[in-house]
């Protein structure tokens, strides 16, 4: 049914509009967004690519659980003070450390 009011040519009237044009502003911002944590994690490995160096030439392990867990309780306060859930945070943390543990047990065979 086409009612000119309510639709266009493809069945869209003014509020669809409306809501595709918020969407699309949304998904600008979380396009920008996602590109920021690529680029802020591409420097961490950068960091962590030389601490795995630095650990591999002094013979240190490549885990350090204590560290981790001064970092996971330091990132779950910051995501309850950001209203972030902190139980992600953590999910979060503990994943892109395991990817760090691989590269320095990588580095560490290679050294
Ligand atoms: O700080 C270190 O010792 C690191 O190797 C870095 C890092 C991290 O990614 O934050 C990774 C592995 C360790 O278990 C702890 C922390």
């Amino acid at each position: 049914m086409t009612t000119s009011h309510t639709s266009d040519a493809n069945g869209a009237g003014p509020a669809d509009e409306a809501v595709r044009a918020e969407l699309s502003r949304l998904r600008d911002s979380i396009d920008n967004i996602d590109a920021a944590v690529v680029h802020m994690l591409a420097e961490r490995f950068k960091c962590t690519q030389q601490v795995g160096h630095l650990k591999a030439n002094h013979h240190l392990p490549p885990a350090d659980p204590d560290r981790e867990a001064r970092q996971i309780a330091r990132l779950r306060e910051l995501a309850e003070s950001a209203k972030l859930d902190p139980a992600f945070a953590e999910k979060l943390l503990n994943f892109i450390i395991a990817e760090v543990i691989r590269h320095h047990e990588t580095i560490a065979k290679s050294a």
